[in-house]
């Protein structure tokens, strides 16, 4: 029989209710008496009747169960002083700092406002919960305290255990305390010397034990020295991963670690190694992914500032992944020579690395019914300009053209090109450009992009470094300028397939619209130069599209997709130079946007689980960054809104647009407004200063279209496959400063380019189940064997990994619904007589095997389980499954041997009675033949006589 679990309160006591409360009972007889000084705080709360404090879901039911009563009690009166509570705890925190448990909040959101509401503006993850600065209005939160570390000091003394003491330099030091005196504390310090410090600088040390752990859970206290101590410990060990509950910290060793050769492949595949790795997080993803159980889809999100090593751990998930999913197609061969193409393609050397990926990338990998790989699709955002150095490609087809492409191309070396000589490095230390042209050739054999195909692509980047080449000459006062009929002009003219005088005019002169007629008119010659650039920067950003188009073509998922996937997310590192441009916006929006879904996952949508299973949870608080979300998005007051809004406006300039934001964002907290054509934005990883120069000119993204007809008219395929990607003129472009636009191609602005796509991006990972992977970048120098602390710490700040181990430690890591842990596990129980429904078969379990009460919480429709638990579980399962295949093969084997045993004796007396019968028949013919020949004899010898 079916049991709502919605039955009206107040009726008689259910048996789940009576069970529910004995085993509260216990567990308060077994609550721990006297907890150690200052470890860090346990929930007060403990395996218990999931409070009413909401009624259930309508749909809920509870199967097996007859005596059909309600599980839940309280009544309303304890969900009204629940929310009082709650609602008085809400005040007391302030906006910024939203914590662990936040509660919706009515927000005004419009479709395009968050990337997590679908059409209809609903999303079913986001149902009742709505984000950010909002407070909760659960009764039973309690906001997680720190340990009262001062009432403890004593405790050091006595013990004369080790402290973290901060020194007057800022650096943290070991040592013991000898005595205290009012709020100073006098140390020996870890090298002998003494040293009198503010009890305020001290913090408990973990003992020695703990040293270099493979997990911060494990620390006793969870602390800015300890934290920093332990990945130091292991840094310099060459353990670059560490664990933080969830999340994967890699430290990038900026060497060459010897850790991801195929021995490791094997060790993690068969289990034998646990230690933290992107190959342990693949591993379990995988197998995750192959179950089946809870989602088919996986995604990574590997985030971290620029030069953290977020592309290099990307390569070495998808490495571990095309061995476990390696077909006999070679698939994955080609998924990985990707990354040649477009890091060729997309990357560039900035100050903070050599290898900068200049766009973002998401890389779908999608698996067949039997864990092989079957196809892959990969999502760009936008590319954004190179840094120091353009993009790699064309360093390398400068450096490794064959003579005979080279001849084709008129190609020259890099310094011969005005595009590549004017950025400050024509070389990289340690990378030879002409191996790897080489090794791109190779690659785009392999993703089966034909040689014809090749020679266009090298000859549009070609077409583009000659392009940077051509030169202008002015002609009258007002500035006009013709185009030098020079080299450069004809060979960019012959690569792109069209005349050179028809490249001249388009470069020198812009038809505009005046009424029914059209006019041409002579441009100046910052226009022309502008539209040079405008048409260079077109042509490269088209063939990078079309590349990825080909290698999806390549990729594509057959007919063997079964809907399941890993996704892998690598997006440009956040980045704060010296001067930062409109590039630096975008790339830190999309850092926030990817901050945002980790605030979601791994603190709101956690506790709004929790508070709609009816469990206690402990409340951790975390930096929200809606705030800087709101001020770059929203409408029709964000940056980007206005930024748009400024981008169509004749007459509008960079200043006019600074100018702007100063007059309408200055009340958000976020936003600093400066002097002249800057402002400031405090990102969640620190504040970041924009110069507002270059902003419009880089959003509007402007095309003349006499460029798209005249690459439309080109004699090569690829111009004009660009040109009709572009939107027709159908509408009219507005107006801009140069007065450039009436028949100009309509482009969407980069800016809500860059927003769609991001939301897109987002959206897409919603649905799937992630894995957080944290690169942290140890110093500036691109150095191996420095750490430097205060720089480790601040990435650890913004990525909200102390207050992930919190809440990890605080909360319950596993959550498994009844029904899958009852038909997991439900076997290991010997009784028979406990009630079949899902809850009494979990609660019955975790009855058996002694569960510790503080290790889990029993919710509505789930069981929350703390660390480690599921793993003994699972070993006990294992355990027991492997006693039982002992005893099945032990049970076959003696069944199989007698029946061998009475199929051999059978055989046997087969056998011996037909070759008796066969010996008897044998027998009686040649004694009869025998008897025949005498008889024979006998005749004949009487005949003779
Ligand atoms: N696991 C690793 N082993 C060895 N070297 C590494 C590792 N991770 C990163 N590196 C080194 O650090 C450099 C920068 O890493 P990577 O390009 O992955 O950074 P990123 O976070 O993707 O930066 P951006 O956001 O600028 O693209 C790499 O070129 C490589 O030299």
């Amino acid at each position: 029989m079916m049991l709502s679990a919605t039955t009206p309160m107040g009726t008689g006591r259910s048996s789940l209710e009576e069970m529910l409360n004995s085993l509260r009972r216990r567990d308060e007889a077994e609550k721990p008496k006297d907890l150690p000084p200052a470890l860090p705080a346990r929930p007060t709360s403990r395996g218990r009747l999931p409070s009413a404090r909401r009624s259930l879901p309508t749909d809920f039911k509870v199967c097996g169960n007859d005596d059909g009563k309600g599980v839940g009690n309280g009544g309303v009166a304890n969900e009204v002083k629940g929310k009082e509570e709650g609602k008085r705890k809400e005040k007391e925190l302030g906006s910024k700092m939203v914590s662990f448990g936040s509660k919706k909040m009515k927000r005004e959101r419009s479709v395009d406002s968050s990337p997590y509401v679908d059409e209809e503006g609903k999303n079913p993850q986001l149902q009742g919960l709505e984000t950010s600065n909002c407070m909760s209005e659960a009764g039973s939160t309690q906001k997680m305290k720190e340990p009262e570390w001062d009432d403890n000091i004593d405790y050091f003394i006595k013990k004369k255990l080790r402290v973290w003491c901060r020194l007057p330099c800022g650096r943290w030091e070991l040592g013991v305390i000898l005595s205290t005196s009012g709020e100073e504390a006098f140390i020996t310090l870890s090298n002998g010397n003494a040293a009198k410090v503010a009890t305020g600088e001290l913090l408990p040390a973990n003992p020695d034990i703990l040293e270099g752990v493979d997990d911060l859970m494990q620390l006793s206290y969870l602390n800015e020295p300890s934290v920093l101590q332990n990945l130091h410990f292991r840094y310099s060990q060459e353990m670059i991963y560490s664990k933080a509950g969830p999340l994967l910290i890699a430290v990038n060793p900026f060497k060459e670690v010897n850790i991801y050769e195929h021995d490791f492949v094997t060790a993690y595949r068969r289990k034998v190694m646990d230690s933290p790795h992107i190959y342990a997080i693949a591993d379990t993803a995988y197998d995750a992914m192959m179950r089946g159980e809870y989602n088919l889809v996986y995604s990574f999100l590997i985030y971290g500032e620029s030069g953290a090593g977020k592309t290099e751990t990307a390569k070495f998930a998808m490495q571990y992944l095309a061995a476990l999913g390696g077909g006999s197609g070679g698939i994955e061969y080609e998924i990985l020579q990707t990354n040649l193409i477009l890091e060729a393609f997309g990357n560039a050397k900035t100050s903070r690395n050599d290898n900068s990926s200049r766009f973002g990338k998401l890389i779908e990998i999608h698996f067949s019914t039997s864990g092989k790989i079957c196809g892959a699709k990969i999502q760009t955002l936008v590319q954004l300009a190179a840094g120091e150095r353009s993009y790699h490609i064309f360093y390398q087809i400068c450096a490794g053209a064959s003579s005979s492409l080279r001849a084709m191309l008129s190609l020259k070396r890099a310094s011969d090109y005005h595009y590549l000589n004017q950025r400050e490095c024509l070389a990289i230390d340690g990378v030879d450009d002409a191996q790897r042209f080489c090794k791109l050739m190779e690659a785009l054999d392999i993703i089966q992009i034909c040689k014809e195909d090749q020679e266009q692509v090298f000859a549009m980047l070609t077409a583009v470094l000659w392009l940077g080449n051509i030169s202008f000459q002015v002609i009258d006062s007002e500035n006009h300028v013709q185009v030098l009929n020079d080299e450069a002009v004809n060979i960019a003219a012959r690569l792109l397939g069209c005349s050179t005088q028809e490249l001249m005019l388009a470069l020198s002169m812009h038809k505009i619209q005046a009424g029914k007629d059209i006019i041409a008119k002579k441009l100046t010659l910052q226009q022309a130069i502008d539209v040079r650039d405008a048409l260079a920067k077109f042509i490269y950003a088209s063939l990078f599209d079309w590349l990825v188009e080909q290698i999806n073509m390549s990729l594509e998922v057959g007919k063997q997709c079964s809907g399941r996937s890993i996704s892998i997310l690598d997006i440009y590192g956040f980045e704060s130079f010296k001067k930062n441009s409109f590039e630096q916006f975008c790339i830190n929006y999309a850092n926030e946007r990817l901050q945002q879904h980790f605030n979601r996952h791994l603190f709101k949508l956690k506790q709004e689980e929790y508070e709609l299973d009816g469990v206690d949870w402990t409340k951790v608080d975390f930096e929200d960054n809606q705030e800087c979300l709101n001020l770059i998005e929203k409408k029709p007051i964000g940056l980007l809104s206005l930024l748009e809004e400024e981008s169509n406006f004749p007459k509008a300039t960079d200043l006019t647009f600074a100018n702007k934001l100063k007059q309408h964002l200055s009340t958000n907290p976020c936003f600093k407004g400066e002097r002249g054509r800057a402002f400031g934005v405090h990102h969640y990883a620190g504040e970041v200063q924009y110069d507002t120069n270059g902003f419009l000119e880089k959003n509007r993204d402007l095309l003349h279209s006499d460029f798209i007809q005249l690459l439309s008219s080109c004699s090569l395929q690829l111009p004009r496959l660009f040109a009709s990607k572009r939107p027709h003129n159908s509408q009219k472009m507005p107006n801009t400063s140069c007065q450039l636009g009436s028949l100009d191609s309509p482009m969407q602005s980069v800016g809500t380019k860059f927003k769609g796509q991001l939301f897109k991006l987002m959206h897409q990972l919603e649905n799937t189940t992630p894995h957080f992977i944290c690169c942290i970048r140890p110093n500036n120098k691109q150095l191996p064997g420095i750490y430097e602390e205060d720089l480790v710490f601040q990435q650890l700040k913004c990525c909200g990994v102390l207050e992930v181990v919190r809440i990890s430690r605080s909360g319950y890591l596993t959550r498994v619904t009844h029904q899958e842990f009852a038909e997991r596990y439900g076997f290991l129980l010997l009784e028979t007589n406990i009630p079949q429904d899902p809850l009494s078969v979990s609660v019955a379990i975790l009855q058996r095997f002694n569960v510790l009460p503080e290790m889990y919480q029993v919710g509505y429709t789930k069981l929350f389980l703390r660390t480690g638990q599921i793993g003994a579980f699972e070993d006990r399962r294992k355990q027991v499954l492997r006693g039982v295949v002992g005893v099945q093969k032990r049970f076959r084997g003696c069944k199989d041997r007698r029946y061998f045993h009475e199929l051999k004796k059978g055989v046997v007396a087969l056998q011996s009675c037909i070759r008796g019968e066969n010996s008897r028949r044998h027998y009686d013919i040649t004694s009869r033949s025998a008897s025949r020949m005498v008889g024979a004899e006998a005749i004949q010898r009487n005949e003779k006589l």
